[in-house]
Formats: structure tokens, C-alpha cells, sequence
């Protein structure tokens, strides 16, 4: 018998909110539904905004947390309604929330990490089970609290026969090194994916995001800026690591930015190529035996991006994980309904091989129906 699962994901590129719809019974893992919806451009100013302290936070990050459940909201029904389900079919809706802050581990040792939501607003309106804030069991146990993406990548894209690492490019980007066969799987955020690049889009050519990556391969990379960026401490730290937009944010391309002559289609091209060589650089560091690439996320659209992958890493083959039977889009919703599983049943969420938990946790709360 079926068991339907819904996964809502808002990441750090804040271009909306993915959904899918998917049947998990028997451990197996396939998506019936996606559905999206872009924020309203007020919420997404808003959300934007609590990524940096500013006035009167608690207040509206409470008003944020009720805009982004009602379009999880519009999101499950618009899954229910395509799939022909009613809310009783439904065992559970993941929701991950909107994370405006990241910072395991600072500040008291435990430190925190900040999803915005309201879950019970979300259980109200869908009439579904919700399950939310899955990040934080895993600080309170020592843990990064991210990336938790890696124990789906292995349920869904691990090979018995040879080694797999897969690529999420978001906002951040993150990898996770399945091992042929029962090994431990590894996992990390690589640094910046598309936040900056969407940035400078925005800033220069007035759109969200540089489609296909046209604009960046109309620009020269510029090597001396390239080299100020990649002296970042964060690339060449060791994991357990994970970071966000506290640390990439404008201001860290600002301070390095400089004032020479670079065009802005230069900048693009040089923040494209950030993202493809720290992304490529961690592969060869930590997983050298991988000979497939799995690219899921957005960044996964951008062609000059993926060309960019295959040629800073000659003996790797890069696809889609298209070809490998999920869109790029669809891939984090659907480890959201897939963590909302493992939640429900006392499982684990989390690999501590992964975010340096002190053991596998069950993750988040439970907001009944
Ligand atoms: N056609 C395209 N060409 C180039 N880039 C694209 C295209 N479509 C989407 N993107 C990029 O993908 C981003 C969205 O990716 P995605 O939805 O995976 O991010 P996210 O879920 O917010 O992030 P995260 O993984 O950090 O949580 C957009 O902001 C944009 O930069
Ligand atoms: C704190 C947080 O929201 N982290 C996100 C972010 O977006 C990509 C990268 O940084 C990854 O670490 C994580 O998301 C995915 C879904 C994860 O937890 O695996």
C-alpha cells in the first residue's frame, strides 16, 4: 500500500518553495507530484532581511513564519489537487523551514541554527501531520546540523559496485561521498553555489539569476580576484563543516572585490568560477575514487556552471541527476518527505559521519493534524 509523503523545501537562494509529492512505502523512494511557487516579493524581502540583524526581529520573523506557511501551504494543496489526494491520504508533510541563520557550535558550544516556520499554522490550514526544525537535534548532540541531505543521496543514488558523489548546488553548495558498497558516507557544504551569483545578477542585470550561465561565460575570469576569494579560510577547513549566508553574504564579495577595472560580466564569470572549483577542489580532496558526479539543485541548470565542473575535473563524468531519475529541482523537497519518514518511524536523519554528531538522531518535532 502506498505511503504519501509531502516534502516542502525553501533554501538559501530564497527563490520560493519546492514541493513534491512522494510514495515511500517499502523503504522505496518515488515522487509522484512537484509543485512550486515563487515567494511573494514582500516575504521574500522580508526573509532576506532576517538573514542580518536588524530591528525588531523577534516580531517579524513570527509574521515571516506565517507568510511561509501559507505558501507551504498553497504548495501541498496544489500537489494534493494534481495527485487527486485528499489531506487523510497524506502521512506527513516535511517542511524545512527558511533558514536565516547558521551557526553551529559558536557562541555557548552548542550555538544555533534558525528555520523560520510555523508548523502548527501549516497543520492548521493543510489538515496534515508536520513535521519541522530538523536541524536542531542535531546541533544539541555536538552536530553541524547540516548537511542532512547525504543519507537520501545514499537511499537514492549509492551504487553497490563503485563510488557516487552527488552535488547539491543551491544557494550553498554541499556534497555528499557515497562509498561503493556499506563504507561511510561523507558530507559538506563546498561554500557558495548560487547566492552570489544570483546577487550580482540581480545587482547588474536586474534579474534573479544568470540563466544557463550565459552571462558568466561572456566574461574572462579574473585570476587575482579569484585567488582573494579562494583564500577564504572556510575552503581549505576539514569537515564536519557547514556554513551559509552569515558567512557569504554581499558584503564578503564586497570587502573582496577591490576597485580594479573588472567588468561586471568579469565578476560574473570569476563567481561562477568559485563555485565550480571550490566545488570541484573538495571532490578531489575528500573524494578522489568518485568517478561519477551527480549535480542536483538549481545550479544544476546553469550549462556554463556544469562545463565548467567537466573541465576542472577531466576523469569525472558529470550528469544530471536527471539521468538518474530525479530533476534537479525536486531532489531536496523530496529528502525533506524522506526525513519526515525516518522522523515519524524513530529513525535516524542524520549520519554522524556527516555533521560530527555525537551518534544518529531522530530529528525535529511533530505537529499532529
Ligand atoms: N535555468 C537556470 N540557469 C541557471 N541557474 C538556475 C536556473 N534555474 C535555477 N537556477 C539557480 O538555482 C537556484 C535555485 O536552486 P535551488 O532551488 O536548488 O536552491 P535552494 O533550494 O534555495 O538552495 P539550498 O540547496 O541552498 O537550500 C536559483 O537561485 C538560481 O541561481
Ligand atoms: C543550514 C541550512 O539550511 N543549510 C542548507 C544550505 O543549503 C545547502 C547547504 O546549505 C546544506 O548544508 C543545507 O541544505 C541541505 C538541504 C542539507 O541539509 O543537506
Amino acid at each position: 500500500m502506498a505511503e504519501f509523503f509531502i516534502g516542502l523545501m525553501s533554501g538559501t537562494s530564497l527563490d520560493g518553495v519546492d514541493g513534491v509529492l512522494a510514495d515511500l512505502s517499502d523503504g522505496g523512494i518515488a515522487v509522484q507530484g512537484y509543485a512550486t511557487a515563487p515567494f511573494p516579493v514582500g516575504l521574500r524581502t522580508e526573509l532576506m532581511a532576517l538573514n542580518t540583524p536588524g530591528n525588531n526581529e523577534l516580531h517579524r520573523a513570527a509574521l515571516a513564519g506565517n507568510g511561509l506557511a501559507r505558501v507551504y501551504a498553497q504548495v501541498a494543496q496544489q500537489l494534493l489537487e494534481d495527485a487527486g489526494l485528499a489531506p487523510d491520504d497524506i502521512a506527513a508533510i516535511g517542511a524545512h523551514g527558511q533558514t536565516v541563520r547558521h551557526r553551529p557550535g559558536e557562541f555557548d558550544e552548542v550555538g544555533y541554527t534558525l528555520q523560520i516556520n510555523n508548523p502548527s499554522l501549516l497543520a492548521e490550514l493543510t489538515g496534515i501531520r508536520v513535521v519541522a526544525d530538523f536541524r536542531s537535534r542535531d546541533l544539541a548532540a555536538g552536530g553541524q546540523g547540516a548537511p542532512l541531505v547525504p543519507g537520501f543521496h545514499r537511499a537514492l543514488f549509492a551504487r553497490p559496485d563503485e563510488a557516487v558523489a552527488v552535488l547539491n548546488i543551491g544557494g550553498i553548495s554541499n556534497l555528499s561521498l557515497l562509498p561503493a558498497g556499506e563504507g561511510t558516507v561523507l558530507g559538506f557544504d563546498c561554500g557558495p553555489g548560487n547566492a552570489l551569483i544570483d546577487h550580482w545578477c540581480q545587482t547588474h542585470i536586474g534579474q534573479p539569476f544568470d540563466a544557463g550561465g550565459q552571462w558568466a561565460a561572456s566574461g574572462r575570469v579574473l585570476p587575482e580576484l579569484l585567488a582573494r576569494l579562494l583564500a577564504e579560510p572556510y575552503f581549505a577547513k576539514q569537515p564536519p563543516k557547514s556554513t551559509g549566508r552569515d558567512l557569504f553574504h554581499p558584503n564578503w564579495l564586497a570587502s573582496h572585490l577591490g576597485t580594479s577595472e573588472a567588468t561586471p560580466a568579469d565578476v560574473q564569470a570569476t563567481l561562477t568560477e568559485l563555485t565550480a572549483s571550490t566545488c570541484a577542489a573538495h571532490l578531489q580532496r575528500h573524494g578522489a575514487d568518485s568517478r561519477t558526479l551527480i549535480v542536483c539543485g538549481g545550479g544544476a541548470l546553469n550549462q556554463h556552471l556544469l562545463a565548467r565542473l567537466r573541465a576542472l575535473l577531466p576523469a569525472v563524468e558529470v550528469v544530471s541527476s536527471a539521468e538518474r531519475g530525479l530533476p534537479p529541482q525536486q531532489v531536496e523537497a523530496a529528502a525533506f518527505a524522506w526525513l519526515a519518514r525516518a522522523t515519524l518511524n524513530g529513525e535516524a536523519g542524520n549520519l554522524a559521519s556527516v555533521t560530527g554528531a555525537r551518534g544518529p538522531r531522530s530529528l525535529g518535532g511533530i505537529y499532529p493534524a
